[in-house]
């Protein structure tokens, strides 16, 4: 139900209001002054205001400044009465939506309404579709893999793009899973609807059913409003739940019924929500494990594992890695306009030796990294972040010291996101991007490392 915010200081215009648009379905709330407007649009947010231009307290103007400062973004409407057109106009300047001459006409102020939230909804979708775009454009890979496993993964692509068949995608960090689940979208049916990721390893325990299922207004202390959740957002799309072995075994459950029947109710809620979403998995955990132990629902597994795509470890598909070197080389060098023809046998023939615990994500991270420090247009073994350890083997070099630059220009902000970024890199190195045991050692737990993980872009 959409909600509509009335600020005017005569009481009985609020309540007049107020019952002709509850009889059009909207959920409406009322003040009676500027800075109770403010705050209830701070944590309410109302899908539109109808604001009266001359509150006790501050004029059109004044509000609608302050929105801006706050950056709330809500279609105004403003209400104006004779004489105050020239305020109206400066207040349309500064962004109203609309305005309504006193005394209102009660149709014209129903349509008003109703097309200020047409627009409001069109302003998210497009913001959401901007959203998936930018995410696109910057992060998506082509799909490379040359190996016969690869081979095999993309056979099994082609064969279940054009169902609604549910894919478990299994494999190591960073060895491109979420490629894989985005290559399923974009060739699909649904290619025009929304791909919502979901992590289940860095939403908190509590929050994550109101985040996959959304809640009603009061369900628990901070649901200060209604709010859709994501297999809602994704109706007629695809919800990627990464990291599913990390699904509590509550929400298990839940997760359980939205794939047997297709329906859910919004955490405090009784009226079931049907969807038409279809649902892509992806873990790095063993799940046949975690059933034996208990912690992964066995009629879950078996609903989700229906198709079932392995990714191996580069380790296993040597292969791949002068395939993704060059690519990564090519593509890095386009971004920061480097003038790099390709890498060097001998620094090819240790990278091909490496092995490369984090998987395609390091690959793609030493590819980054090398093309920045390159002086030259081939990328010699020491532009790459990768040291020989006497023995044929590659080590990373962020196992030296980290060291810092006292003559560095930078704001102190980033200094430290740069020398956090590095110590978790170390770090994850160092414990064969391991996850867990990378969260061991530097003292975090695994919500918090995901959580800087996906900051540092290591995700
Ligand atoms: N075959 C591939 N070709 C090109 N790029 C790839 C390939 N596999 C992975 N990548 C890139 O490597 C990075 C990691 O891939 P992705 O996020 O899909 O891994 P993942 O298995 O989902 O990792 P995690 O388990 O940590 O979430 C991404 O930037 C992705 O674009």
């Amino acid at each position: 139900m959409s909600k509509v915010l009335i600020v005017d200081d005569e009481e009985g215009v609020c309540e007049m209001l107020k019952d002709v648009l509850e009889d059009e379905g909207f959920e409406i709330t009322l003040a009676y002054n500027a800075k109770d407007a403010l705050k209830i649009m701070e944590t309410e947010f109302p899908d539109t205001v109808l604001l009266d231009i001359r509150l006790p307290d501050a004029d059109g103007i004044e509000v609608m400044d302050k929105l801006k400062q706050m950056g709330i973004e809500v279609p105004v409407i403003l209400m104006t009465a004779f004489g105050t057109t020239e305020i109206a106009i400066q207040a349309m300047k500064q962004g109203a939506h609309d305005y309504l001459n006193k005394p209102l006409n009660l149709d014209e102020l129903v349509l008003a309404v109703q097309k200020s939230i047409k627009m409001q909804r069109l302003v998210s979708e497009v913001a959401i579709l901007r959203e998936e775009l930018d995410q696109e454009t910057d992060s998506v890979d082509s799909f490379i893999g040359q190996s016969r496993h690869m081979q095999d993964v993309f056979k099994t692509i082609g064969k279940v793009v054009d169902s609604d068949i549910t894919v478990l995608i299994q494999g190591e960090s960073g060895t491109g899973k979420e490629v894989v689940a985005r290559t399923i979208h974009s060739n699909s049916r649904r290619s025009s609807r929304p791909f919502i990721k979901i992590n289940c390893a860095t939403i908190p325990e509590q929050l994550m059913e109101s985040e996959l299922f959304g809640h009603e207004k009061g369900s628990f202390t901070g649901a200060v409003s209604q709010k859709a959740g994501k297999f809602e957002i994704a109706h007629n799309g695809i919800v990627f739940l990464d990291e599913i072995g990390e699904l509590p075994l509550h929400t298990q459950a839940k997760l359980l019924r939205v794939l047997q029947e297709k329906e859910f109710e919004r955490v405090g809620g009784t009226k079931s929500i049907e969807v038409d979403v279809r649902i892509l998995a992806a873990t790095n955990r063993n799940l046949e494990d975690m059933v034996q132990e208990g912690k992964f629902r066995e009629d879950l597994y078996y609903r989700l594992n229906v198709v079932n795509v392995k990714l191996p470890p580069l380790r296993e598909r040597k292969e791949d890695i002068s395939l993704l070197i060059n690519y990564f080389v090519k593509k890095f060098a386009r971004k920061y306009n480097k003038n790099i023809s390709g890498i060097s046998q001998e620094a090819m023939i240790f990278a091909e030796k490496y092995a490369w615990p984090g998987n395609v994500r390091e690959i793609k991270n030493v590819c980054e990294q090398a093309v920045v420090m390159a002086r030259n247009s081939v990328l010699m073994l020491d532009d790459m972040p990768l040291i020989g350890n006497g023995n044929g083997f590659l080590e990373f070099k962020n196992n030296a010291k980290i060291s810092l630059d006292t003559n560095d220009k930078r704001s102190l902000k980033d200094i430290v996101a740069e020398v956090e970024k590095q110590v978790i890199l170390k770090s994850l190195n160092e414990n064969n991007w391991n996850r867990q045991n990378t969260a061991k050692a530097l003292g975090l737990n695994r919500r918090s490392l995901y959580a800087k993980m996906k900051e540092y872009d290591l995700l």
